[in-house]
């Protein structure tokens, strides 16, 4: 591809670097309307310009020399600052343009608004009346008042059937009365409830004449919204550091004897009437629709978090030079190495199926809200399953690369100039929040062992597991035949994702059979269960990143596209060997496949990923700016260490 082609090739960067990317066989900014979709992609430029002209949208300092106070502050000061211009930067109604506008300025290390906007505000719209949505929700989004979602407790967060904190409905004066009757009942890591926010929707249990209805949602009012006080009948703080995240407050939250009124309780599907009679939601779990809607927009968040650390690690892998391949020749990028391949290829692959399979789940669940609003519940069940896999299939995964990607940067990689344990923190962080992983595979299984169940009665499943239902199929990769191309693929994999879904449902019915209860049996098959769920939503990433691809226009980014399709199927599929083929193809484009995620130097955070290459004489920077360095003699050594010494020094002269 010519020079002036490649968008990310600049005057003065690192030479090694520009090597890079005058290989590159197609168009960066065509690959990142791919990757982004053509209208996140443009926006983001303008976004990333936007920002470029307001200073006090810029880190003061980098974050990892913040202390914890100074990370919230900023993020506040931020957050404040960003109130002023954010209706001239992004449409607020766009989740993935407001998504990136907050990665940009504010990182991912978490902010006071997070949750208001990722769970307060959808719970609103998902579950408040429309006179509830007029009292609350318009106040929400123009930020009047900062919500949170407070569900899960000290005890429970997995087993919400179990949840302790209790609302009782008092008929005589129209009123929930809420309490924490435990210390396992405190709400216990809801987002910016320690400090930050004044309101925040707590589900708690139902009670009505000693009657339990199971987790219900209730607007409360938790801080004063002139003094910012907590409100009496409430105690309320911070839980403390985090393995990453530090910049968001997450909180506990104990409610003593707090009377709300009752139209407090969210009633746009189950309702409590005035004198205590009960309506039943449509669907038992629409209470659920707010963790819903976080799952289907996690996927595209985790493929931007492994892409961070992969382009960080691959740009950094072409300008650092270490040991030689050809003993007569200079030494060698560390790309250079097949294992350094080997290592990062794969997962730039599946950056991108990610994205794709991101994208896809938003959307399905655009669809089911639309046809929620016109009274069609079918659509749950289906999103709920899908949703369920790819948050804890793509979790894991990006997590796993992400710690590749590290450890591809070496000693350096493990410096916080690289930003990857930030990056690895928050993305681990996404296998536990939104249901644990393994519990979330499970809620899959079922789904998967309902359809083995209806294919065995003689019907056809359709949509996602409608393979399940074709017999006759090949045996073995050994029968695929190269020139039937990518479906040929396909079809394997769905071989091997029915064969072990059938292989659980046999194993269940074996153990059911055996005189087990239903649960017992269950439960001995959990491990055969989740193997088939990860192979289902392995199955499901592969053939969306198919059809994707099948659709690109360009036919330069078709082929980039198509070489980290061949090597997706094959990694996920085939055996470690074969491979090396297709990493000798993916060479010369890897450089400008990262840079067409396009993510700038303000937004990555990282001295070893920056896009002008020029890393060393950074990290000397980097490193003269340490608090630290700011004394010779640091105050704590005098106190400590110092006489520690001379004292050992005295004891000896003695
Ligand atoms: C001015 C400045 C501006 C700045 C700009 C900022 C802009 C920011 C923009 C943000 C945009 C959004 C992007 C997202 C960002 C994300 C950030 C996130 C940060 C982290 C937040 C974390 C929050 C949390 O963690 S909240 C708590 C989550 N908790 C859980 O997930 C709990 C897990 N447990 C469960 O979900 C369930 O209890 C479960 C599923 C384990 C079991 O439930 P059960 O009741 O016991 O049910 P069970 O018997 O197993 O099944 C019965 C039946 O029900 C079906 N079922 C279960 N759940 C659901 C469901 N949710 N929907 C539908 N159906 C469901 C189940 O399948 C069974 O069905 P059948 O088999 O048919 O019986
Ligand atoms: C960064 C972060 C932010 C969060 N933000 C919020 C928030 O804003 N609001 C909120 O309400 N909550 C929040 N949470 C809480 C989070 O949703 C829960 O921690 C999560 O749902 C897991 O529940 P748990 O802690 O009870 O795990 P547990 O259920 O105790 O999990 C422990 C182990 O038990 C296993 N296990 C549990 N049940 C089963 C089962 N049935 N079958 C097999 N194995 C099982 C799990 O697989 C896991 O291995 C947050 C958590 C984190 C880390």
């Amino acid at each position: 591809m010519s020079a002036h082609l490649n968008a990310a090739l600049r005057e003065g960067d690192n030479p090694e670097l520009t090597e890079e990317r005058r290989k590159a066989t197609f168009d960066t900014r065509k690959l990142a309307d791919e990757f982004f979709g053509s209208h996140l992609a443009r926006r983001r430029r303008e976004i990333a310009k936007a920002i470029d002209a307001i200073p006090e949208l810029h880190d003061t300092k980098p974050l990892p020399f913040m202390t914890r106070e100074e990370k919230v502050e900023e993020a506040a000061r931020k957050v404040f600052t960003l109130s002023k211009h954010i209706t001239d930067i992004v449409d607020l109604s766009n989740n993935r343009e407001t998504q990136s506008l907050n990665e940009m300025v504010i990182g991912i290390e978490g902010m006071p608004i997070s949750l208001h906007f990722a769970m307060f505000i959808p719970a609103l719209q998902g579950q408040a009346d429309d006179e509830q949505k007029r009292e609350w929700l318009d106040r929400a989004i123009r930020m009047e008042i900062i919500g949170t979602y407070a569900q899960t407790e000290l005890g429970h967060g997995t087993n919400l059937r179990m949840l302790e904190t209790t609302a009782t409905y008092d008929k005589q004066n129209k009123e929930f009365i809420l309490n924490s009757p435990t210390l396992t009942s405190l709400k216990w890591w809801p987002g910016n409830m320690g400090k930050s926010c004044n309101y925040a929707i707590v589900v708690a249990n139902l009670i009505i004449d000693d009657k339990l209805l199971g987790p219900h949602s209730f607007m409360v009012q938790l801080r004063d919204e002139n003094s910012h006080e907590t409100m009496p009948n409430i105690q309320i703080g911070d839980i403390g550091p985090k393995m990453a995240y530090n910049s968001s407050d997450n909180g506990f939250l104990k409610l003593s004897n707090l009377r709300i009124p009752r139209r407090n309780m969210l009633m746009k599907h189950a309702k409590v009437q005035e004198d205590g009679t009960y309506k039943k939601p449509p669907h038992e779990k629409l209470a659920y629709s707010a963790m819903v809607h976080v799952r289907s927009h996690m996927i595209t968040q985790h493929a931007m978090l492994l892409a961070y650390a992969l382009s960080i690690s691959t740009r950094y892998s072409c300008i650092r030079r270490q040991g030689y391949i050809d003993p007569k020749k200079d030494e060698v990028k560390v790309i250079e190495y097949q294992t350094q391949q080997h290592r990062l290829f794969p997962h730039i692959a599946r950056a991108y199926a990610f994205a794709f399979a991101g994208t896809e789940s938003i959307r399905k669940f655009e669809i089911m809200k639309r046809s929620l609003e016109a009274g069609n519940i079918e659509l749950i069940a289906d999103l709920h399953a899908l949703t369920s896999g790819l948050k804890a299939v793509v979790t894991y995964l990006a997590g796993q690369g992400i710690e590749q990607a590290r450890q591809a940067c070496g000693g350096h990689g493990y410096s916080m100039a690289s930003y990857m344990g930030e990056i690895y923190g928050v993305g681990i962080a996404g296998c536990t929040y939104e249901g644990e992983n393994l519990v979330m595979m499970q809620q899959l299984g079922r789904y998967l062992i309902k359809a083995v169940k209806s294919v065995k009665e003689g019907k056809k499943p359709t949509g996602y597991v409608a393979y399940l239902a074709h017999a006759g199929q090949r045996h073995s990769l050994i029968d695929c035949r190269p020139n039937e191309g990518y479906a040929e693929h396909i079809r394997a994999f769905e071989h091997i994702a029915r064969r072990q879904t059938f292989r659980a449902a046999e194993r269940l019915q074996k153990y059911e059979n055996s005189g087990l209860s239903t649960e017992q049996a269950w439960n001995n098959c959990t491990v055969e269960l989740n193997r088939a769920s990860r192979l289902h939503t392995r199955l499901f990433i592969a053939c969306n990143f198919y059809e994707r691809v099948l659709d690109v226009e360009d036919m330069a980014v078709r082929e980039v596209l198509e070489d980290l399709l061949h090597l997706h199927l094959n990694y996920e599929l085939i055996d470690i060997a074969s491979y090396a083929l297709e990493a000798k193809k993916i060479r010369p484009n890897a450089v400008s496949l990262v840079d067409s995620w396009e993510i700038t130097d303000r937004e990555h955070r990282s001295v070893l990923g920056r896009r002008d290459g020029h890393v060393y004489e950074n990290l000397f920077k980097w490193a003269k700016s340490s608090d630290l360095n700011q004394n010779d003699v640091l105050p704590s050594h005098k106190k400590h260490l110092l006489p520690m010494m001379l004292n050992a020094r005295k004891q000896s002269k003695l």
